[in-house]
């Protein structure tokens, strides 16, 4: 494996260690000791319903786990972590985005989701990594509710070296759009990433806003922003499912972005949100720098939940 593969994997479990601790605590690292019992399948079960993947979830995990069992008495916690494991990436099959830039200069990926979700730091972190990797990238500020949101990508901008286009609080995000929009088409860039409002000044509707930055975007490319993520916040667990409806219905998803799963117990909650949107998890948080964001993996991520509490 490549230095650089090996780097990805040990971030992503360290990041995701805080999130599966709450679980493998729960199970007092039943997986790691030997032949299981009724007492450590209890503590199995007890820990996945704790984990918030949901209900149903649990119980595909669990039933798979005690048919083993129930054809084999000798099963140890290791093998039981393994039918685990197995079992969620069953569940996760078809939900690792795999994003790349078109050639349709620039692509754009706008950013949705409630305040404070992470819409901002993914921004700038999103463009430091297409940055990195030598694409041209373009941040359109468009949240122009939290006047600090502005002044936040400019901090990420000098730090990271990255090209926004500003706005002031007040000002109409769809015109911020419209002109971070030409201004990335005139300089040619591979991509433009949107920032945009969790909150709104006025009375207007966040939803109709939103509405508004898509047609304004539209009418100067068709299909634009092609890319329409939401940014959940991973430790509010299964609530953010509702609100990952309420966006879906008015901007029309087309992917996740599943932040702060560095700094939950409830990690869990990301497959009911996938089970309840099916749309591809492009990237997840595991912490506040920008190589903390890493694109989604369904296997580390399953093997990192299941991974026993070995350290
Ligand atoms: N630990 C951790 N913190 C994160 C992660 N992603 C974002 N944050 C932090 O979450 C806080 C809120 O992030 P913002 O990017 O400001 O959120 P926002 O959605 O733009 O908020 P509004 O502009 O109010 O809509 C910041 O302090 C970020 O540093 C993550 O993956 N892990």
């Amino acid at each position: 494996m490549s230095e650089e593969k090996k780097g990805f994997f040990r971030r992503f479990r360290e990041g995701l260690k805080k999130s599966t601790r709450g679980f493998t605590s729960a199970v007092g690292g039943v997986f790691s000791r030997g032949k299981l019992d009724e007492d450590s399948l209890n503590a199995i079960e007890e820990a996945l319903f704790g984990a918030d993947f949901g209900v149903e979830t649990a119980e595909e995990v669990m039933e798979a786990i005690r048919k083993e069992y129930r054809k084999n008495r000798d099963l140890r916690g290791k093998e039981a972590a393994e039918i685990g494991a197995r079992v969620l990436e069953g569940i996760l099959e078809g939900a690792e985005g795999n994003f790349v830039p078109g050639t349709n200069h620039p692509s754009v990926i706008a950013l949705v989701g409630v305040n404070g979700s992470g819409k901002t730091t993914t921004s700038a972190k999103i463009a430091w990594r297409f940055k990195e990797t030598g694409s041209t990238v373009l941040v359109g500020a468009c949240d122009t509710f939290r006047a600090a949101a502005n002044e936040q990508l400019k901090v990420w901008s000098d730090r990271l070296d990255i090209e926004i286009i500003g706005s002031h609080q007040g000002a109409d995000p769809a015109a911020v759009a419209f002109d971070s929009f030409a201004a990335a088409q005139k300089r040619n860039k591979d991509l433009l990433v949107l920032d945009t409002a969790g909150r709104l000044h006025t009375k207007s509707n966040l939803m109709e806003e939103l509405k508004k930055v898509r047609r304004v975007l539209g009418k100067q490319r068709e299909g634009t922003p092609e890319e329409r993520w939401l940014v959940v916040d991973g430790s509010h667990g299964t609530n953010s499912i509702q609100q990952a409806r309420i966006f879906h219905e008015a901007f029309d998803l087309t992917g996740l972005v599943i932040t702060k799963l560095d700094g939950t117990s409830r990690g869990g909650a990301l497959v009911g949100i996938y089970r309840e949107m099916n749309l591809p998890i492009y990237y997840v948080g595991l912490g506040e720098q920008p190589e903390d964001l890493q694109p989604f993996s369904v296997k580390e991520y399953c093997e990192a939940i299941f991974a026993s509490g070995e350290e």
